[in-house]
């Protein structure tokens, strides 16, 4: 993944100073910032959820065409509370026959075993956020690139170490992930700290703005 002069905008708030980086094959990315400094918007923009506008960012060249290499894992997580913990799972993976059968041990991975049946909206904010994460133990190098929005929030310290060695391994096999986090990390990354890129204006040029928002 690079990023060339990537401008973090929300709707018409321009964030921040053109920003540059790129995350190889084996590497972390650790992106800091005050609460409202762009963390999250700059993963959306990065995940295709939100326009690029005002610089340029680049999957790799050898990406596999007959997949979407990108996991996005977001602040909401994406899960449905009256569905139970499978159905989370089955309809955010599309499990397949390859990993229908690693789905015992992704729950196992997670400490979710016993609560395959059980509705999302029974669970605590930490079981709930173990649900979406049982998806980074569902995927492989399909998707090459993860981009997780706060992945260690409510999470216990052994979850904590659980996911770290997680993302260990996803580099260990040459994926590439960007994550926010305000807590630090115990495992090598590189750091993305936006405090040292910080803009906050109302954009008045519509130079900035991408065709969508002139629409
Ligand atoms: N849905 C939205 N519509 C318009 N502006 C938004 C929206 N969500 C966030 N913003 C604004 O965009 C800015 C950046 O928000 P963002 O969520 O990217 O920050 P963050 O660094 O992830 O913050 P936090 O650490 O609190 O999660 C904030 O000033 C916020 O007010």
């Amino acid at each position: 993944m690079i990023a060339k002069n990537l401008q973090i905008v929300r709707g018409d708030l321009l964030l921040s100073d053109p920003l540059d980086f790129t995350v190889e094959s084996g590497q972390i990315l650790h992106v800091q910032g005050h609460n409202g400094a762009g963390k999250t918007t700059l993963l959306m923009m990065l995940a295709g959820l939100l326009p690029v506008v005002g610089g340029s960012t680049l999957l790799w060249a050898d990406a596999k065409p007959s997949a979407w290499p990108v996991l996005y894992i977001g602040h909401r997580m994406g899960i449905n509370s009256t569905l139970s913990v499978r159905q989370n799972l089955e309809f955010l993976h599309a499990l397949n026959s390859e990993t229908l059968i690693q789905l015992p041990s992704a729950l196992e991975a997670v400490g979710l075993v016993g609560y395959e049946d059980t509705p999302v909206a029974q669970l605590s904010s930490g079981q709930k956020r173990r649900v979406a994460l049982a998806r980074l133990w569902l995927t492989s190098l399909s998707s090459e690139l993860w981009l997780l929005d706060e992945p260690l929030t409510a999470l216990d310290q052994v979850m904590v170490e659980r996911l770290c060695q997680q993302l260990q391994a996803h580099t260990k096999r040459g994926g590439r992930v960007i994550l926010t986090s305000h807590q630090s990390l115990t495992i090598p990354c590189q750091i993305l700290n936006l405090a040292e890129y910080s803009a906050s204006a109302f954009i008045e040029d519509d130079s900035l703005l991408s065709n969508e928002d002139r629409i």
